[in-house]
Protein backbone atom coordinates (compact mmCIF):
# COMPACT_ATOMS: atom_id res chain seq x y z
CA UNK A 1 0.00 0.00 0.00
CA UNK A 2 1.31 3.37 -0.49
CA UNK A 3 1.84 5.29 1.92
CA UNK A 4 -0.51 8.76 2.31
CA UNK A 5 2.59 10.81 3.17
CA UNK A 6 6.19 9.38 2.83
CA UNK A 7 9.01 11.50 3.75
CA UNK A 8 12.50 9.78 1.70
CA UNK A 9 16.12 10.48 2.72
CA UNK A 10 15.00 14.48 3.49
CA UNK A 11 18.44 16.90 3.81
CA UNK A 12 17.30 20.18 4.42
CA UNK A 13 19.54 22.94 6.01
CA UNK A 14 20.27 26.88 6.50
CA UNK A 15 22.89 28.36 4.66
CA UNK A 16 26.05 26.10 5.14
CA UNK A 17 24.31 24.73 8.34
CA UNK A 18 22.33 21.00 7.79
CA UNK A 19 19.82 20.48 9.97
CA UNK A 20 17.87 17.20 8.44
CA UNK A 21 20.20 14.62 7.89
CA UNK A 22 18.48 11.61 6.29
CA UNK A 23 14.72 11.22 7.52
CA UNK A 24 12.62 8.84 6.45
CA UNK A 25 9.06 8.38 7.76
CA UNK A 26 5.51 7.84 6.61
CA UNK A 27 1.91 8.49 7.65
CA UNK A 28 -0.84 6.09 6.08
CA UNK A 29 -4.48 7.16 5.68
CA UNK A 30 -6.22 6.73 9.04
CA UNK A 31 -3.42 7.42 10.81
CA UNK A 32 -2.15 9.97 13.51
CA UNK A 33 2.06 10.19 13.84
CA UNK A 34 3.81 12.20 16.69
CA UNK A 35 7.22 13.86 16.44
CA UNK A 36 9.34 14.27 19.44
CA UNK A 37 12.81 15.10 20.52
CA UNK A 38 14.60 18.03 21.71
CA UNK A 39 13.97 21.69 20.75
CA UNK A 40 16.10 22.78 17.62
CA UNK A 41 16.57 19.78 15.94
CA UNK A 42 14.57 19.96 13.33
CA UNK A 43 10.97 19.07 13.67
CA UNK A 44 9.67 22.38 12.65
CA UNK A 45 12.08 22.55 9.93
CA UNK A 46 11.16 19.24 8.58
CA UNK A 47 7.17 20.56 8.69
CA UNK A 48 7.97 23.68 6.87
CA UNK A 49 9.69 21.40 3.76
CA UNK A 50 6.51 19.44 3.77
CA UNK A 51 4.38 22.47 3.10
CA UNK A 52 6.39 23.41 0.90
CA UNK A 53 8.20 27.01 2.71
CA UNK A 54 11.49 25.43 2.81
CA UNK A 55 13.19 23.75 0.11
CA UNK A 56 15.02 20.79 1.02
CA UNK A 57 18.66 19.69 -0.05
CA UNK A 58 17.97 16.16 -1.13
CA UNK A 59 14.80 13.45 -0.80
CA UNK A 60 11.48 13.35 -1.64
CA UNK A 61 8.03 13.75 -0.09
CA UNK A 62 4.97 12.04 -1.52
CA UNK A 63 1.53 12.90 -1.14
CA UNK A 64 -0.44 10.01 -2.34
CA UNK A 65 2.58 9.24 -4.73
CA UNK A 66 3.13 12.54 -6.24
CA UNK A 67 6.05 14.77 -5.14
CA UNK A 68 5.29 17.91 -3.10
CA UNK A 69 8.90 19.26 -4.00
CA UNK A 70 7.71 21.00 -7.58
CA UNK A 71 4.73 22.54 -5.63
CA UNK A 72 4.86 25.83 -4.32
CA UNK A 73 3.15 26.38 -0.95
CA UNK A 74 -0.50 27.42 -1.67
CA UNK A 75 -0.71 24.38 -3.68
CA UNK A 76 0.70 21.61 -1.40
CA UNK A 77 -2.34 23.21 0.51
CA UNK A 78 -4.78 23.21 -2.02
CA UNK A 79 -4.03 19.39 -2.35
CA UNK A 80 -4.70 18.56 1.65
CA UNK A 81 -1.65 19.21 3.67
CA UNK A 82 -2.37 22.23 6.04
CA UNK A 83 0.13 23.06 8.43
CA UNK A 84 -0.58 25.07 11.53
CA UNK A 85 2.53 26.74 12.50
CA UNK A 86 4.19 26.95 15.80
CA UNK A 87 3.04 30.45 17.49
CA UNK A 88 0.76 30.85 14.34
CA UNK A 89 0.43 34.83 13.65
CA UNK A 90 -3.24 35.70 13.21
CA UNK A 91 -4.93 38.80 11.93
CA UNK A 92 -5.22 40.92 14.86
CA UNK A 93 -7.21 43.55 13.52
CA UNK A 94 -9.74 40.59 12.06
CA UNK A 95 -12.11 39.45 13.62
CA UNK A 96 -12.75 35.38 14.94
CA UNK A 97 -15.08 35.10 11.85
CA UNK A 98 -13.62 37.00 9.53
CA UNK A 99 -9.83 34.47 10.38
CA UNK A 100 -12.07 31.28 9.81
CA UNK A 101 -13.96 32.89 6.83
CA UNK A 102 -10.18 33.06 5.61
CA UNK A 103 -9.35 29.51 6.21
CA UNK A 104 -12.39 28.64 4.03
CA UNK A 105 -10.96 30.92 1.40
CA UNK A 106 -8.27 28.08 1.17
CA UNK A 107 -10.46 24.89 0.51
CA UNK A 108 -11.33 24.60 -2.62
CA UNK A 109 -14.44 22.84 -2.04
CA UNK A 110 -16.92 25.80 -1.27
CA UNK A 111 -20.01 23.74 -0.48
CA UNK A 112 -17.82 21.97 2.52
CA UNK A 113 -17.06 25.50 4.44
CA UNK A 114 -20.60 26.03 5.97
CA UNK A 115 -20.30 22.23 7.53
CA UNK A 116 -16.81 22.95 7.83
CA UNK A 117 -17.45 26.18 10.24
CA UNK A 118 -20.30 24.10 12.40
CA UNK A 119 -17.60 21.24 13.10
CA UNK A 120 -15.37 23.79 14.39
CA UNK A 121 -17.54 26.21 16.57
CA UNK A 122 -18.47 22.32 17.77
CA UNK A 123 -15.04 21.60 18.68
CA UNK A 124 -14.16 24.71 19.81
CA UNK A 125 -17.74 26.49 21.32
CA UNK A 126 -15.77 29.35 22.40
CA UNK A 127 -14.88 30.48 19.43
CA UNK A 128 -18.39 30.98 18.54
CA UNK A 129 -18.81 32.61 21.23
CA UNK A 130 -16.18 34.77 20.52
CA UNK A 131 -16.74 35.23 16.82
CA UNK A 132 -17.05 38.82 16.71
CA UNK A 133 -14.13 39.70 18.99
CA UNK A 134 -10.82 40.60 17.42
CA UNK A 135 -8.32 37.77 17.05
CA UNK A 136 -5.71 40.30 18.79
CA UNK A 137 -7.81 40.51 22.30
CA UNK A 138 -8.46 36.60 22.32
CA UNK A 139 -6.04 34.77 24.95
CA UNK A 140 -3.57 32.41 23.81
CA UNK A 141 -5.39 29.70 23.99
CA UNK A 142 -7.88 30.94 22.43
CA UNK A 143 -5.80 31.73 20.01
CA UNK A 144 -4.74 28.81 19.33
CA UNK A 145 -8.16 27.24 18.94
CA UNK A 146 -8.44 29.54 16.21
CA UNK A 147 -5.29 28.70 14.48
CA UNK A 148 -6.51 25.58 14.73
CA UNK A 149 -9.84 26.07 13.19
CA UNK A 150 -8.37 28.31 10.51
CA UNK A 151 -6.85 24.88 9.32
CA UNK A 152 -9.35 22.72 9.48
CA UNK A 153 -11.48 25.78 7.32
CA UNK A 154 -8.76 24.98 4.79
CA UNK A 155 -10.28 20.89 4.55
CA UNK A 156 -7.24 19.34 5.23
CA UNK A 157 -6.92 15.92 4.01
CA UNK A 158 -3.69 15.75 6.51
CA UNK A 159 -3.85 18.15 9.49
CA UNK A 160 0.03 18.84 10.58
CA UNK A 161 0.31 20.53 14.08
CA UNK A 162 3.18 22.31 15.49
CA UNK A 163 3.16 22.66 19.17
CA UNK A 164 -0.27 23.71 19.86
CA UNK A 165 0.20 23.53 23.11
CA UNK A 166 2.90 25.86 23.65
CA UNK A 167 3.26 27.85 26.77
CA UNK A 168 -0.52 27.57 27.58
CA UNK A 169 -1.29 27.49 30.93
CA UNK A 170 -2.08 23.60 32.29
CA UNK A 171 -5.84 23.73 32.59
CA UNK A 172 -5.76 25.40 28.79
CA UNK A 173 -3.73 22.66 27.27
CA UNK A 174 -6.10 20.05 28.51
CA UNK A 175 -8.52 21.67 26.95
CA UNK A 176 -6.85 21.83 23.62
CA UNK A 177 -5.57 18.37 24.16
CA UNK A 178 -8.87 17.05 23.97
CA UNK A 179 -10.64 18.73 21.37
CA UNK A 180 -7.11 17.29 19.60
CA UNK A 181 -8.01 13.65 20.57
CA UNK A 182 -11.32 14.43 19.03
CA UNK A 183 -10.03 15.78 16.13
CA UNK A 184 -7.85 12.62 15.25
CA UNK A 185 -11.14 10.44 15.03
CA UNK A 186 -12.78 13.08 12.80
CA UNK A 187 -9.41 13.69 10.06
CA UNK A 188 -8.14 11.11 7.62
CA UNK A 189 -4.20 11.81 8.70
CA UNK A 190 -2.52 13.73 11.68
CA UNK A 191 0.66 15.08 12.11
CA UNK A 192 1.26 16.28 16.05
CA UNK A 193 4.25 17.96 17.45
CA UNK A 194 4.55 18.67 21.06
CA UNK A 195 6.76 19.16 23.38
CA UNK A 196 4.05 17.27 25.78
CA UNK A 197 5.30 13.74 24.98
CA UNK A 198 1.98 12.37 26.78
CA UNK A 199 -0.18 14.15 25.03
CA UNK A 200 1.78 13.48 21.74
CA UNK A 201 1.56 9.69 22.47
CA UNK A 202 -2.33 9.66 23.88
CA UNK A 203 -3.63 11.17 20.77
CA UNK A 204 -1.42 9.33 18.23
CA UNK A 205 -0.99 5.93 16.82
CA UNK A 206 2.63 6.06 15.94
CA UNK A 207 5.57 8.04 16.93
CA UNK A 208 8.96 8.91 15.80
CA UNK A 209 12.17 10.52 17.50
CA UNK A 210 14.08 13.39 15.80
CA UNK A 211 17.42 14.07 17.20
CA UNK A 212 20.41 15.82 15.36
CA UNK A 213 18.12 16.20 12.11
CA UNK A 214 17.07 12.12 11.94
CA UNK A 215 15.09 9.90 13.33
CA UNK A 216 16.60 7.94 16.41
CA UNK A 217 13.63 5.88 17.70
CA UNK A 218 10.13 5.08 16.04
CA UNK A 219 7.11 2.73 17.76
CA UNK A 220 3.79 2.34 18.71
CA UNK A 221 2.13 5.38 20.50
CA UNK A 222 0.70 3.27 23.48
CA UNK A 223 3.89 1.03 23.67
CA UNK A 224 5.48 4.44 23.91
CA UNK A 225 3.17 6.16 26.22
CA UNK A 226 3.83 2.79 28.67
CA UNK A 227 7.26 3.54 28.71
CA UNK A 228 6.94 7.04 28.88
CA UNK A 229 9.60 7.61 31.96
CA UNK A 230 11.98 5.72 29.99
CA UNK A 231 11.52 8.33 26.99
CA UNK A 232 11.92 11.36 29.15
CA UNK A 233 15.19 10.29 30.72
CA UNK A 234 15.96 9.26 26.74
CA UNK A 235 14.83 12.99 25.88
CA UNK A 236 16.46 14.32 28.53
CA UNK A 237 12.88 16.06 30.35
CA UNK A 238 13.89 14.95 34.20
N1 LIG B 1 15.38 30.51 9.40
C1 LIG B 1 16.43 29.92 9.98
N2 LIG B 1 17.69 30.31 9.71
C2 LIG B 1 18.76 29.72 10.26
N3 LIG B 1 18.67 28.67 11.12
C3 LIG B 1 17.44 28.23 11.43
C4 LIG B 1 16.25 28.83 10.88
N4 LIG B 1 15.17 28.17 11.38
C5 LIG B 1 15.66 27.20 12.21
N5 LIG B 1 17.02 27.26 12.25
C6 LIG B 1 17.90 26.37 13.02
O1 LIG B 1 17.65 25.04 12.61
C7 LIG B 1 17.73 24.16 13.73
C8 LIG B 1 16.46 23.34 13.81
O2 LIG B 1 15.38 24.20 14.14
P1 LIG B 1 13.86 23.69 14.14
O3 LIG B 1 13.00 24.86 14.47
O4 LIG B 1 13.60 22.95 12.89
O5 LIG B 1 13.88 22.64 15.36
P2 LIG B 1 12.72 22.07 16.23
O6 LIG B 1 13.09 20.67 16.55
O7 LIG B 1 11.40 22.30 15.59
O8 LIG B 1 12.81 22.94 17.54
P3 LIG B 1 11.65 23.72 18.31
O9 LIG B 1 10.78 22.68 18.88
O10 LIG B 1 12.40 24.52 19.34
O11 LIG B 1 10.99 24.59 17.28
C9 LIG B 1 17.98 25.03 14.94
O12 LIG B 1 19.37 24.99 15.22
C10 LIG B 1 17.57 26.42 14.49
O13 LIG B 1 18.31 27.42 15.16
Amino acid sequence: MTAMLSVEGLHAGYGRSSVLRGIDLHLDEGEAIGLLGPNGHGKTTLLRCVSGLHRPTAGDIRFQGASLLPLSPRAVLRRGVVQVPQGSRLFPRMTVADCLRLGGAANPDRSARRPLLDEVFGLFPKLQQRSAQLAGTLSGGERQMLSIGIGLMAGPRVLILDEPTLGLAPKVKHELADAIRQLRGRLEALVLVDGDMDLVLRATDRFYVVESGQVVQTGDSVAGADSARMMSLFLGDV
